[in-house]
């Protein structure tokens, strides 16, 4: 039961909430103290106040409050886009319950006027790293889980301005509020609630040909709802139908909310929402892009909407680019996802190069909290959501290994730091971080110019399991944390000696833009290899997005494919690709046997579970095997192909030889002709596929293209 004091404390915080709700904002409260003293007080602040929908989200339900108020932090996501009148944070007895993620995306739900209380352990801020050493399942790591984020954390709390600080045994500390901004003028279009929504609306329904438009915004700023007030008044004028994509259909939830809001004579059929003859459809983007290719979709008339642009692969965005002239993107930058780096990375210079005249429409004013908004300040500070790399210099830059205990204590080398993972990775989330200061058997080297950080590379120490554990491992009965490469070479690639093995993972590389293609990339990475060899590590590997570019990185530094995932990645809508380098004899071994096993199942694997995959990822994939040299026979079929004396499906195994050769040999994986003979010969495309992916005539078309092709290869390969 609280005492007198803590009453007279929930009363201040009560009017504190009230005076942020006069200005519409949103504030941190701070519970610090015993597991049982700090939720005593944070339920008495939920039962005196008048919350809209207040939510509990802990690892356990509370007791003493209903189920339905509870949520886990790992189901934080499913309540993106509803709102939060008070948010209780219970991370008090398990620091495992503070999850970065989910604080980020949760305090994007909090409404103007509402509270979010974090309850954390009064030592927070002085949390040895001993007590995260749980080493059983890292046998050789040096260094254990350490604390440097939770203290980072709690001196973050006590520094920044606008945090109420409400400790067991003092005082609450009420920071006094700043004066409000100016509000920005109103709306002047009834159905948008900012100026800039309005004015995304206007340019969404005015969409012109080969001037696409690409929307952004942090979270918050009613993007989503822009694009729905948009179908809605498109349909209203009679557009017959619009399409609408993005990588789930839970993304294009408030786009549909918005639609049927302003249309309630329209209605909802599944994934599609329908106004008289008018249709708004939602594509899932594979499905979308099979209907482009066989020119079911698209066209001058056509228009189509991408929201959470940068969570689908370029090369699918580029393929919409073509077909569709009316062509709206729309992506979240500084999100908790860190999602829109994605888009500017992989795919703002294509949109340079083919619509030069792209418009731009940049989304500022939040929707349900006023600007000065004292929280998402807080937010932003504390998961560093808008860390930006520093400048490029031109010094020669220094090799470093960080200290994360020094990095955690120097926040403007952190923010470079991590700026640069953020600007460089397709998505960096607010864990990452937490990642990159705690996780086990980190390692960090930077290449920096004076204190500025120009690259860096991030790795972890995986495997080293005794025979037992990896033989359990193996079996499926255990699954110990932070291994992924071996485990997943030991699953997915038939290789169990991965998990005794000592395997080191490149988490992350990434070189200031400004820097790339100095051999920045090609330095980190030559002296990890060899800090490896000093550590008898036996194979140093990674896994990232397979990407033609980055695919020829890992290639020119020694590294080998081994495995492919057999579907798109919800995250980076690309396949996952493994990549090993030996580091000792034993690992010479065990790269050979993977790089082996993996280019005897590639074909087969293009020809079907992989017919989808982007020609030029194919083709640098199987340029690394060595191929079949065309045989006497092959080269007969060869050329009764080229000269026209032979259908093209019937010499499919000369074409393939054919094909590889030209790889081996170095042939640009860009070059056309090599791309159609891959796909046709590979990938299972056919000719109904060719004619739509080429965009011509018919099956004679291809045929003779298909002829061409070979005829060119075949001089140059001779
Ligand atoms: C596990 C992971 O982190 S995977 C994700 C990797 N990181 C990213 O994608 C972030 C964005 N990109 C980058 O930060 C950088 O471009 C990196 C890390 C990929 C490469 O670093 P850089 O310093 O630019 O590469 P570097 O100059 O050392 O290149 C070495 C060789 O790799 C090859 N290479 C590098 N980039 C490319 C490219 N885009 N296309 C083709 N080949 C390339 C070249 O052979 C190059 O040698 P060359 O320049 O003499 O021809």
């Amino acid at each position: 039961m609280p005492d007198d004091c803590s009453m007279a404390a929930i009363e201040a915080l009560l009017d504190h909430a009230r005076s942020l709700a006069a200005r519409r904002w949103r504030g941190l409260v701070w519970l610090t103290g015993a597991p049982d003293e700090c939720r005593s007080r944070a339920r008495a602040l939920w039962r005196s106040g008048d919350w809209a929908a207040p939510l509990w989200v802990a690892a356990q339900p509370p007791s003493g409050l209903e189920v339905r108020h509870w949520l886990a932090p790992s189901k934080a996501r499913t309540r993106l886009g509803g709102e939060q009148g008070l948010l209780v944070i219970d991370a008090v007895s398990d620091d495992a319950g503070f999850d970065p993620d989910a604080f980020g995306a949760l305090a994007g739900t909090l409404r103007a006027g509402g509270l979010l209380v974090l309850m954390t352990p009064p030592d927070w801020g002085r949390r040895p790293d001993a007590d995260y050493a749980r080493l059983a399942e890292h046998p050789y790591r040096a260094e254990g889980l350490t604390a440097h984020y939770l203290r980072r954390l709690a001196r973050q709390l006590c520094l920044a301005p606008g945090v109420v600080h409400w400790p067991a045994a003092g005082e609450l500390r009420l920071p006094p509020l700043p004066i409000a901004p100016a509000e920005p003028p109103p709306s002047t279009d009834a159905d948008c609630l900012t100026r800039d929504q309005a004015d995304a609306v206007a340019r969404l329904t005015r969409l012109r040909r080969r001037r696409p438009l690409v929307l952004t915004a942090d979270r918050g700023r009613g993007k989503s709802a822009a694009l729905g007030i948009a179908c809605a008044r498109l349909l209203a004028g009679g557009e017959p139908r619009i399409l609408v994509t993005a990588p789930r259909p839970s993304a294009v939830a408030a786009l549909f909310e918005r639609l049927e809001a302003l249309c309630p004579e329209g209605r909802r059929q599944g994934h599609a929402f329908v106004l008289n003859a008018g249709r708004v459809a939602f594509l899932p983007p594979d499905e979308l892009t099979a209907l482009t290719r066989r020119g079911e979709v698209g066209g001058p008339g056509q228009r189509l909407l991408v929201d959470e642009a940068a969570a689908i692969p370029a090369a699918l965005l580029g393929e919409w680019l073509e077909a569709f002239p009316r062509i709206a993107f729309a992506t979240t930058v500084h999100g908790y996802e860190g999602s829109g780096r994605g888009f500017a990375l992989r795919f703002r210079r294509r949109l340079e190069q083919r619509t030069p005249e792209w418009q731009a429409c940049h989304l500022s004013e939040p929707i349900r909290w006023a600007a000065g908004d004292p929280l998402e300040a807080l937010v932003t500070r504390l998961l560093l959501l808008d860390a930006e790399p520093g400048d490029a210099l031109d010094a020669p830059p220094t090799l470093r290994r960080a200290r994360r205990a020094e990095l955690a204590n120097d926040e403007s080398r952190l923010r470079e730091l991590f700026g640069l993972l953020v600007q460089a990775h397709y998505r960096t989330t607010p864990s990452d971080l937490r990642r990159l200061l705690d996780g086990p058997g980190v390692g960090i080297a930077t290449l920096t110019a004076g204190i500025s950080p120009q690259a860096v590379l991030v790795t972890t120490d995986e495997g080293g399991f005794d025979a037992e554990l990896a033989e359990r491992v193996a079996r499926g009965e255990r699954r110990p944390r932070g291994h992924l490469m071996a485990q997943s070479l030991a699953a997915h690639a038939g290789c169990r000696e991965a998990l005794s093995g000592r395997l080191r993972r490149v988490l992350r590389i990434a070189v200031h833009p400004g820097q790339r293609r100095r051999g920045l990339g090609r330095r980190l990475l030559e002296a990890e290899r060899q800090r490896a060899r000093h550590d008898s590590i036996d194979l140093l590997g990674a896994s990232f997005g397979a990407e033609a570019g980055l695919i020829a990185f890992w290639q020119a530094l020694g590294f080998c494919a081994v495995r492919l995932g057999l579907t798109r990645e919800t995250a980076t809508g690309e396949h996952a690709l493994m990549v090993v380098a030996p580091v000792s004899a034993r690992g010479e071994r065990l790269a050979a046997d993977l790089q082996a096993r993996f280019q005897r199942q590639l074909p087969g694997l293009l020809a079907f579970e992989l017919a989808g995959l982007e020609p030029e990822v194919a083709a640098a994939l199987l340029a690394e095997g060595e191929g079949p040299v065309p045989g006497p026979g092959d080269l007969v079929d060869i050329d009764d192909v080229a000269f026209g004396h032979r259908e093209p499906a019937l010499a499919r195994p000369a074409l393939q030889a054919l094909a590889r050769r030209a790889l081996a040999m170095g042939f640009s994986r860009d070059d056309p002709d090599l791309g159609l003979l891959v796909a046709w010969a590979f990938q299972g495309y056919g000719t109904g596929g060719l004619v739509a992916w080429l965009r011509v005539s018919g099956q004679r078309e291809v045929t003779a293209r298909l002829r061409q092709a070979v005829a060119v290869l075949r001089e140059r390969v001779a």
